[in-house]
């Protein structure tokens, strides 16, 4: 059944990108209920990004499988507003599509994807500064090599150049954010 005021904004890019960091920002200011996607990891997979390793696409097969799940079940509550943000690498089409359509399927009216970008020598420094993360440097450059940005042909999805200071980016995303919710509502 259809929700009408339901929307969903994932917020994606690879490691570093800033993902927590813009997604923390407009759950709050949109008043949207927020979900860090890497709290949805199968143990199996944080132990491998812990070891460096690279996911692969059947590693993170479960991962979407929980993220959607979520999703859903948020929807099917019948809050009285049903705004959710979500993290989520989401680096390849086949990525989104598979969040994209099950987010449909689940009824939400709007689906939207924010690529969050930067050059990958960018994402290793921040990624090296970060203290007291699980997802370390060395994991950005297998990243890029997987990476889809979203092509024009993508119409639910925003890139945002994560290469302005954080507060620019935060503002910047929530000039979109905010205009696709208003034509929503
Ligand atoms: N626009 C920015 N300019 C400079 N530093 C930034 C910017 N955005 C985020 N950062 C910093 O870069 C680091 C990575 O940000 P954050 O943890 O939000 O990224 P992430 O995409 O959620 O990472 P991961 O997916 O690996 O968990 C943090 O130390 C954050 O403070
Ligand atoms: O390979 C991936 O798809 C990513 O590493 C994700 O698994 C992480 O959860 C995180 O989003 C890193 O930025």
């Amino acid at each position: 059944m259809s929700n009408e005021e339901s929307w969903i904004l994932f917020i994606a890019g690879p490691a570093g990108s800033g993902k927590s960091s813009v997604a923390n920002f407009l759950a709050s200011t949109l008043q949207a209920r927020f979900i860090e996607g890497d709290d949805l990891h199968p143990k199996a997979n944080i132990d491998k990004m812990h070891r460096g390793e690279p996911l692969t696409d059947s590693d993170r097969q479960g991962w979407f499988e929980a993220i959607n799940e979520q999703a859903s079940a948020y929807n099917k509550q019948r809050l009285q507003r049903h705004h959710l943000i979500i993290t989520c690498s989401a680096l390849k089409r086949a990525h989104r599509d598979i969040l994209r359509e099950s987010c449909q399927r689940a009824g939400y009216s709007l689906v939207h994807f924010f690529f969050l970008d930067a050059p990958e020598s960018e994402l290793r420094r921040r990624t090296e500064a970060r203290k007291n993360h699980f997802v370390k440097s060395n994991l950005v450059h297998s990243q890029f090599e997987v990476l889809e940005r979203p092509r024009i042909n993508e119409y639910d999805a925003t890139i945002i150049s994560v290469v302005p200071p954080l507060d620019e980016v935060q503002s910047e995303a929530l000039k979109v954010a905010a205009q696709l919710v208003k034509k929503e509502s």
